[in-house]
């Protein structure tokens, strides 16, 4: 099939190079010239694993590319996704100037029935607009459609190629039909696609996300507790990870969810419901819960230096908002680094990734290290916030000879207690044991 995908980023990109992984011709515009010409270079400009081979081979035979021109691309696509932004606006919710403006550019351009599938994150009656749009600007036949994307970042190009489940939502049959024959390829193992009305395929992906940034809350909360009764969250966590009606994923307390999509999704739908005049109390209390969290590292930190960390230097491990990405979108660690700076402290970090992206935002506010052992210079504390696989297994007897007041606090719940209490170090964690010099 011919598609074009409107938004070359994390959405867009992946989408676009594994629809061209299973032989669609793809064409993928975006407004960012830089960012394009990049893509024409053969760069890809995200860091998201595996998608490097598959970008270079489709490329390479000829059915993936990269274009600024829109008219270019709509001109001989049968299927247009939209993968644009859909950042919080002044008052909160979604804004859909992104979405409402491409649609009006696109119905400008149309001459033949076309398929518009929307797979950004959009709140309920969007397809609608979407519609709307259309009708006021051509009077060519097209079918809207909601098509929500579950991946993660940091496993974007699996999630993409064998995907739990597709949500499909239209009411026209021809563009179902389009949609089953594009996605057949991906469901192949069995997983399902589930056909349903644009609305419900809307609401889908904001429940997707709210529910699991409540799981992921909810068990920060029973860590926060664990710490006050003397319980040890991992126990509780498996416990009942165990119970498949609770299931042993998203159960790992830490530092507050983050990334472009919870914190702006939950705030998206609770604000939606607001305006419905629904008082969505649940989400309301997972906002507050995770604002908290953010800083519980620092809490715990400015508890043990007694309030007083002026002058004080430390160095963090991890900025990305999670491992496998250079997203630092909402990130943990910048919260971090604002407190401990705010607070009169300086900061020294490393992260395999995503450094070139917080230079750009922080400048010399921070320094920065080749390693995750040269950033331990002169530093009182180390901090973790993010929990990339190269720091689970370090060298302590490296560490140990440069971090010499063996103080770690760790967001992310990195190391096994008995052995930092047996290699003789002050380690703060969340939910478990307080571990005392
Ligand atoms: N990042 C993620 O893991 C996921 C994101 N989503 C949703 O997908 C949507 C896109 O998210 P991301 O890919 O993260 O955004 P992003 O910010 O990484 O990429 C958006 C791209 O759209 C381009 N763009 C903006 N206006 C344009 C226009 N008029 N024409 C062409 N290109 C334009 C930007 O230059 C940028 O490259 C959002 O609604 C998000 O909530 C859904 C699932 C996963
Ligand atoms: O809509 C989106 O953008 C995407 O949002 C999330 O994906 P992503 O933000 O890439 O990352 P997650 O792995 O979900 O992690 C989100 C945040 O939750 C935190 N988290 C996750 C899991 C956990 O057990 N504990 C925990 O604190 C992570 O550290 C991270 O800050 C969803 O998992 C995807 O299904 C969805 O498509």
């Amino acid at each position: 099939m011919k598609i074009a995908v409107i938004g070359t980023g994390y959405v867009g990109l992946v989408t676009g190079t594994c629809l061209a992984e299973t032989g669609n011709n793809v064409i993928c515009v975006d407004i960012n010239e830089a960012k394009v010409q990049k893509m024409i270079d053969g760069e890809v400009p995200i860091y998201e694993p595996g998608l490097d081979v598959l970008f270079h081979r489709n490329i390479a035979q000829g059915r993936l590319s990269f274009t600024t021109d829109l008219a270019l691309a709509v001109k001989e696509a049968q299927i247009i996704f939209m993968a644009l932004p859909t950042p919080p606006g002044g008052d909160g919710a979604a804004d859909l100037s992104y979405i409402l403006g491409a649609a009006k550019d696109i119905s400008k351009l149309v001459t033949t029935y076309k398929v518009i599938v929307n797979k950004s994150t959009v709140p309920v009656g969007t397809a609608d607009k979407v519609q709307a749009v259309f009708k006021e600007h051509t009077t060519v036949e097209i079918d809207v459609v909601s098509n929500p994307e579950f991946l993660r970042e940091g496993v974007a190009v699996d999630d993409f190629m064998k995907p739990d489940r597709v949500v499909i939502g239209t009411k026209s049959e021809k563009a179902q039909k389009l949609m089953a024959e594009l996605y057949a390829p991906y469901v192949r193992q069995g997983n399902p696609i589930f056909f349903m009305d644009e609305r419900s395929s809307e609401l889908t992906k904001y429940a997707a996300n709210s529910f699991l940034a409540t799981k992921i809350t909810f068990m920060n909360e029973i860590a926060n507790l664990c710490e006050i009764v003397g319980a040890d969250v991992d126990a509780v966590r498996k416990g009942i990870g165990s119970d498949d009606r609770i299931g042993k994923r998203f159960l790992f307390p830490g530092i507050g969810y983050g990334g472009s999509c919870f914190p702006k999704d939950v705030q998206a739908l609770a604000i939606a419901a607001d305006a419905h005049q629904y008082d969505f109390q649940i989400l309301k209390a997972v906002m507050n819960v995770n604002e908290k969290q953010k800083t519980v590292l620092v809490d715990k930190l400015l508890k043990y230096y007694k309030g007083d960390i002026k002058g004080k230097h430390f160095a963090l491990w991890g900025l990305a908002f999670k491992p496998e990405t250079d997203d630092i979108r909402e990130a943990p660690a910048l919260y971090i680094i604002d407190e401990l700076i705010k607070n009169g402290a300086t900061v020294s970090a490393f992260d395999p990734e995503a450094m070139n992206n917080v230079k750009a935002i922080l400048g010399d506010k921070i320094s920065f290290a080749e390693n995750q052992y040269d950033v331990l210079q002169n530093a009182d504390a180390l901090l973790i916030a993010t929990e990339w696989s190269v720091f689970r297994n370090p060298d302590f007897e490296k560490m140990d000879s440069i971090l010499t007041n063996k103080t770690i606090f760790d967001g992310r719940n990195l190391f096994d207690l008995q052995k930092m209490i047996d290699l003789g170090y002050y380690y703060n964690s969340v939910g478990r044991r307080l571990i005392t010099e």
